[in-house]
């Protein structure tokens, strides 16, 4: 009988051995001791399923010896340790066991909260190591009455809140992809402005690792944080800048840290451990028996259904299957993706709707359309855990309604794909187009028409129509550096104009600031596509 090949590549529960290794049909291989690198390639070059931890870089070189890999299981959450797009373009679909550690991380969360209050790591040492008994030296502070920010209020976020409560903390949350009642129904504050949780005595983040959560708290941040504040990442290192955060430290202005992750790891050299004012544990969020078990029961499971081409549960990807598909389709699901991307970046806020609308026979194809839109919107603020696959559940499961309307008639173009994004602060509509030679284009936002090619990175300035602006405009960014690479504007008749400024070089938000105050200005955003 063809055995399929599972290899674990990471130390998982034991759990996961006996549910692997009694499987007649399976070929169970543990290489978790296995060096990575050439040794562990050897073992994976055949597999059909790998199951990984975060120590595992699942990248192109892995990828290119694992030649008969079908599937591969995360066990834990976070997949950004596993190059997603690679592994869609070579078909691999890749799991991951979500929840399983969640109350294994938030327990890890109050560990670091409360060795950080009382110092506890050091007073312990000082006593067991040094045997010093010297009381005095230990004076902390008691997380009663202390305000506690919580960046990203989703599984891990929401029940640091809860717990937070019971300790008798006051609570408030940050996270504008929630509907704000996910938080006032427990009782925790909610808020769209970050400088309240900036002014908080302790802050803790829990947001995936993304494009826009790295470096969320930097030196600009902390600056602005109050003096002795106590800040927890038990989320993804590189969140907290690790820089500002040590100068932070150093300087006293952040008086503790409680670390369980960083942004290269195994950190031993990091230089957050010379600090006398951290706490810190090596990736240990997840690191409960009972987390443990549960994780390692998921990822046998899933990897058992994989293996054997049954199913594949809390899957991440789905590579696009573009063989089934006429070739004029491709390109426009990609301008679909883009559009719902560009949409999230400039309409933030809670997601209430995303509704597409396909115009001509790509209509058709109106269910696949529907899929890179949510995918595209929710990128923004999901990262690579989103995709094809698990799309709409996500946004059905976070209360976002998906629309569509198919319309055989055209207005112009001969396909027209357009996606709407409903927030609780706006509507944004966004319409696309693709010329010949599979050239995309963005032609309409908002009833603005327009041309623009979605690519790179774009300011969005809308105005009201009077001599003067896009000279003041220029001036600006020549005035910071910035070079405009395209400037397209869209006017219409109501003496309003909208014009979408292509630059070379990043955009501050201090930049932004002085576009937004010129005085014909009426709103101005930002986005990378
Ligand atoms: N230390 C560990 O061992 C350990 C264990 C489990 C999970 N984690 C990590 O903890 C983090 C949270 O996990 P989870 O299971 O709660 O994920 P989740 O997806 O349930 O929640 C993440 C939340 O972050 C929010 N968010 C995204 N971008 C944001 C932004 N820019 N600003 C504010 N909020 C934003 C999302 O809306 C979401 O509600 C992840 O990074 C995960 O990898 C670490
Ligand atoms: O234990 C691990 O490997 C990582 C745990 C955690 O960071 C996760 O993302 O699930």
């Amino acid at each position: 009988m063809h055995k399929r090949k599972i290899v674990v590549c990471d130390h998982l529960h034991k759990k996961a051995e006996e549910i692997l290794a009694k499987e007649q049909d399976i070929e169970y291989v543990n290489a978790a001791d296995v060096p990575k690198g050439g040794p562990l390639y050897e073992k994976i070059k055949d597999a059909d399923v790998i199951i990984t931890r975060s120590s595992t870089p699942v990248d192109k070189e892995l990828l290119e010896h694992a030649k008969n890999l079908k599937a591969i299981v995360r066990a834990g959450v976070g997949v950004d340790n596993v190059d997603m797009e690679e592994c869609s373009r070579r078909g691999i679909i890749v799991m991951n066991v979500p929840t399983a550690n969640t109350i294994a991380a938030v327990e890890l969360t109050f560990a670091h909260m409360l060795s950080c209050m009382r110092a506890f790591p050091y007073a312990h040492n000082q006593l067991k190591l040094e045997r010093i008994w010297k009381r005095e030296a230990w004076i902390g502070n008691e997380l009663k009455g202390k305000k506690l920010g919580i960046i990203g209020f989703g599984n891990i976020g929401s029940r640091v809140g809860k717990r937070a409560l019971a300790f008798e903390m006051e609570v408030i949350t940050y996270d504008p992809y929630i509907s704000p009642e996910k938080a006032t129904n427990l009782g925790v504050k909610y808020t769209t402005d970050f400088n309240d949780i900036l002014a908080c005595d302790i802050i803790t983040i829990h947001t995936p690792k993304t494009k826009e959560t790295i470096n969320m708290i930097d030196r600009e941040e902390i600056a602005k944080m109050k003096d002795g504040v106590i800040l927890i990442n038990c989320a993804r290192g590189g969140l907290y800048n690790e820089d500002a955060l040590y100068e932070g430290l150093k300087s006293g202005k952040i008086k503790f840290a409680g670390i369980d992750v960083f942004a290269k790891e195994p950190a031993t050299d990091n230089k957050l451990l010379e600090l006398d004012n951290v706490t810190v544990t090596p990736h240990l969020g997840a690191n409960t028996e009972e987390s443990q078990e549960k994780i390692a029961i998921g990822a046998a499971t899933q990897a058992l259904e994989a293996a054997r081409g049954i199913s594949y549960p809390n899957a991440l990807n789905l590579p696009i299957k573009e063989d089934e598909m006429p070739p004029f389709v491709k390109p426009y699901l990609e301008l679909t993706q883009k559009m719902g991307f560009l949409a999230a970046q400039v309409n933030k806020g809670a997601y209430k709707s995303i509704k597409v609308i396909a115009e001509g026979e790509i209509g058709e194809y109106i269910k696949s359309l529907i899929t890179f839109a949510v995918v595209g919107v929710l990128k923004e603020s999901l990262g690579e855990t989103i995709n094809y696959v698990n799309a709409e559940f996500v946004a059905k499961e976070r209360g976002i309604e998906i629309l569509s309307k198919k319309n055989p008639e055209t207005s112009g173009y001969k396909n027209k794909v357009t996606v709407k994004l409903t927030t609780d602060r706006d509507i944004i509509e966004i319409s696309g187009t693709i010329f010949e030679e599979n050239v995309q284009r963005i032609v309409d936002i908002n009833h603005f028409a327009l041309d623009v090619e979605p690519k790179g990175k774009m300011i969005l300035f809308k105005n009201t129509d009077v001599p003067g602006v896009i000279g003041e405009v220029g001036m600006i960014l020549a005035k910071h550096n910035i070079n405009i690479a395209d400037f397209r504007l869209g006017r219409d008749n109501h003496g309003l104009a909208l014009a979408v400024i292509i630059v070379d070089d990043d955009v501050s938000k201090d930049v932004l600031k002085e576009l937004a105050d010129l005085k014909a200005c009426l709103s101005v955003s930002y986005a990378i596509l």
